[in-house]
């Protein structure tokens, strides 16, 4: 893990506010963009970029399909919602400390977001529902939290702030509304949404076909790196939380694995043995699907973020 960052948020506030004009000091919504889903930012009026490194306390981003950017802009029809977006987000795998990777999500709060829409790019562990699908999650499994990788752990960020937080409405029942009657209204086909529990695991490595029928098992839909410890610090804070997860790709868990030892067994005694091909999943996967995808996304969070 990288070393802790000093807290700075009246800096980072500073920093911030100075670039923006007055219409967009205020953002009344936040949205994180996940691998590949960046593209929202084309949709946003008035925009001002600014990039992590001119803001104190944010780190940069090293993964491919993640910018740097804080996006400021105008969403939706009419006047249209004062929003911020984290073009690119941290990952602990990356060598961030989980309070560096909640970091933006305490400034987002800072500058006064209610709602923050969470996406990711992330793996599908269930059978109905297939690459492609957006899924609204309801709940998530997350083995780090329960064995001591938690942001939460250790001194509060400000003693206002609540000590045990309660997760069992982690995931606003009304956000999550508000995207199915958004998908309705832009008629999306019923099979482009889903809804599951998204499984948090530290990565950088892909399952194994156990590890995905373990989660599996235990009740997770999809899987992913990322976007827990952002929930927990935007709960912390008070705010409103929505997660979209954009299924890239089928987590392979077969019930069975092919003997290698039959196999042989069948070659030594002259039978022709017809070897499957094994199916690897991988980050340019699930950039592709991000990028043919990510319109549907945008448009969803555009949609919610008008009917606030
Ligand atoms: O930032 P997200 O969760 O969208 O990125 C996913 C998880 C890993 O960072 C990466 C793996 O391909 O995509
Ligand atoms: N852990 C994990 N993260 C992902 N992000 C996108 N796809 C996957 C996946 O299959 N597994």
């Amino acid at each position: 893990m990288g070393d802790d960052i000093p807290l700075s948020f009246d800096a980072s506030v500073d920093a911030i506010k100075r670039v923006l004009p007055i219409n967009l000091q205020s953002p009344r919504v936040g949205i994180i963009c996940g691998s590949g889903l960046s593209g929202i930012v084309n949709v946003f009026r008035d925009v001002v970029l600014i990039p992590y490194e001119n803001i104190p306390g944010f780190s940069t981003s090293t993964v491919p399909g993640h910018k740097s950017t804080l996006a400021f802009g105008l969403l939706g029809s009419g006047e249209g919602v004062p929003v911020v977006a984290m073009l690119g987000r941290f990952h602990p795998y990356e060598g961030h400390s989980l309070s560096s990777v909640v970091y933006p999500v305490r400034i987002m709060a800072k500058l006064g977001i209610k709602d923050i829409i969470i996406t990711n790019a992330a793996g599908s562990l269930n059978p109905s529902i297939p690459v492609g699908t957006i899924v609204v999650i309801q709940d998530h499994l997350a083995l780090p939290n329960l064995t001591g990788m938690n942001p939460l752990l250790g001194p509060q960020t400000s003693k206002d702030l609540p000590r045990f937080l309660p997760l069992s409405d982690a995931y606003s029942p009304a956000l999550r509304r508000l995207v199915f009657l958004a998908a309705h209204q832009l008629q999306l086909d019923d099979s482009a949404l889903a809804e599951g529990t998204y499984a948090w695991v530290s990565g950088p490595t892909y399952e194994t076909p156990a590890e995905g029928r373990f989660l599996r098992r235990v009740g997770a839909d999809v899987v992913g790196m990322s976007t827990v410890p952002e929930v927990l610090a935007a709960r912390e804070e008070g705010l409103n939380v929505v997660v979209l997860s954009l299924v890239t790709n089928f987590v392979v868990i077969p019930e069975t694995y092919r003997s290698i030892k039959e196999e042989v067994q069948a070659e030594l005694a002259g039978k022709k043995v017809e070897l499957p091909q094994a199916q690897v999943v991988s980050h340019a996967e699930v950039l592709a699907i991000g990028q043919e995808k990510a319109g549907i996304l945008m448009k969803l969070v555009e949609s919610v973020v008008d009917s606030l």
